[in-house]
């Protein structure tokens, strides 16, 4: 009988696997085990490479995501920049916003006289006249009273159809002070024309406007009432902005009503005429209050490292509204937070107790220390450098505010850049993780000096 064959090892495949391994191979194979190992690499590393393209490119498709602390203004350059058309099809809303604020201006002006000294003094004074008629014998002598009151029952109306829509635009979650058609004893804390973001609060402005139908008093050439009555009583509004008497009452109660927001009373002759239309500077000069929070979205024609859908959120800076920040700081690329640096000699509308720019540094404070902003870039844009400038040229003094800006000279330069060394201590102290500080100077009104900001905002890094 024929032995029962054994199978040579080389024939097992499990043997010659494991011969394999040991290295019981032959030259040639050698070499085509190190072939097929090289191919095999360079397969995982294309492999690799497609996947990490991949995520570029998801990363590049989710919005680019940017949260505004503060300054509507900031959103309002990066529309002029990025989408032109769309905000100048806007402008038509915001000429009613501008015929507010000049509405607004003049109720400061008369609320001021209201509270003043001269308002209860029986001082006679010259008679002021609207209409250059003359009379032979000399008119009796008129109080500066009885000049106010007169005016001011001339300029009611005005008063009236602010009030009307200031209440009817006011948006349901705020809690301002109720207006009356009265006069307040407090020019400062006039409730202010607020729009709640989330509605469309261009087209609710306008069919208020060309809803209320128009006024006896208004000139057929005037398409709705508010402009309308405006120009009638454009002689009024100039007798109070331009009398020496009331000049000299604004100047004593130390209200700079021309570095308020939304001033525009020296444009009066421009904003009374029919067609008037603001200009680019009008509607970043136009004040209007956020309230809730305003989405903006465009599209880099040419996407940069970031992408080229972007998103950028306003929010509303009062502090009953900072609440509402927190959902968006879940999954922002970044933030630009505004600190307006002119503030430093005021206080808190909602806590006069609290000196405004200690009350944003608080802020700078929390913001860079937040943990869900860790990996996120902060960008700073030290604003209102304007003012700030022409405060410190009128003689306030820093030191008078910050006891510990000491005796430095009271210049913009020296100041801005003490107040620039503060934010960034600050910055390196409470970021979680080192990171860079990114900061500029701006004047978010100045739609030229801004430009090359924005740009490197929208283009570049921040820095
Ligand atoms: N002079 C000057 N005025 C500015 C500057 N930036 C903003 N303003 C004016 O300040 C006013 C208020 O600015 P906004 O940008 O609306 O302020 P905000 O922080 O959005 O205010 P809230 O919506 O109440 O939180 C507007 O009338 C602006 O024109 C600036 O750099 N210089
Ligand atoms: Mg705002």
């Amino acid at each position: 009988m024929m032995p029962a064959r054994t199978h040579p090892s080389s024939d097992d495949p499990l043997t010659r696997a494991l011969n394999d391994s040991i290295g019981e191979e032959s030259d040639a194979e050698r070499d085509l085990r190190l072939k097929k190992e090289i191919e095999a690499r360079v397969l995982s590393d294309t492999i690799d490479e497609a996947i990490k393209q991949e995520k570029a490119i998801l990363k590049k498709q989710r919005p680019v995501k940017i949260l505004l602390l503060g300054k509507s203004t900031a959103l309002k350059n990066f529309q002029i920049i990025h989408t032109p058309q769309a905000w100048a099809a806007e402008r038509i809303s915001w000429r009613t916003v501008v015929q507010l604020n000049l509405i607004r201006s003049v109720r400061i002006i008369l609320e001021t006289i209201l509270n003043s000294q001269s308002f209860s003094s029986r001082r006679h004074s010259l008679p002021l006249s609207t209409s250059p008629e003359r009379s032979h014998s000399p008119p009796p002598p008129i109080t500066f009273r009885q000049r106010y009151i007169e005016l001011e029952g001339r300029l009611r109306p005005l008063l009236a159809i602010e009030d009307s829509l200031i209440q009817r635009l006011a948006p349901d979650n705020e809690t301002g002070e109720p207006t009356t058609n009265r006069l307040s004893p407090h020019p400062q804390k006039l409730r202010e024309i607020s729009v709640n973001a989330l509605s469309s609060w261009k087209n609710v402005l306008s069919k208020l406007v060309n809803g209320e139908g128009s006024s006896g008093d208004c000139p057929s050439s005037y398409k709705d009432p508010i402009s309308g009555l405006i120009a009638s009583m454009k002689q009024d509004i100039r007798t109070l902005w331009t009398d020496p008497e009331v000049r000299s009452v604004i100047q004593r109660s130390k209200l700079r009503i021309e570095d308020l927001p939304g001033f525009f009373l020296n444009d009066l002759d421009r904003i009374a005429s029919p067609d008037y239309m603001p200009s680019d500077d009008d509607v970043l000069k136009a004040r209007l209050k956020t309230v809730g929070v305003t989405e903006y979205r465009f599209t880099r024609e040419t996407p940069n490292m970031f992408g080229s859908d972007w998103r950028i959120y306003d929010v509303g800076g009062s502090r009953t509204q900072r609440a509402a920040w927190a959902p968006y700081f879940q999954d922002v690329d970044a933030i630009i937070f505004l600190a307006p640096i002119s503030v430093f000699d005021q206080v808190l509308v909602e806590d006069p107790g609290v000196n405004r720019l200690e009350d944003t540094v608080l802020l700078w404070k929390q913001v860079c220390s937040h943990p869900f902003l860790k990996k996120c870039n902060i960008i700073l844009f030290m604003n209102k450098t304007d003012l700030m400038a022409k405060k410190l040229e009128s003689g306030i003094r820093l030191n008078r505010y910050i006891p510990s800006y000491g005796e430095r000279a009271n210049d913009f330069k020296t100041a801005s850049s003490y107040l620039q060394r503060k934010f960034q201590v600050i910055f390196n102290a409470n970021s979680p993780e080192p990171r860079q500080f990114y900061c500029h100077m701006t004047s978010l009104t100045d739609m030229h000096a801004s430009a090359k900001v924005i740009a490197s905002v929208t283009y570049g890094t921040g820095r």
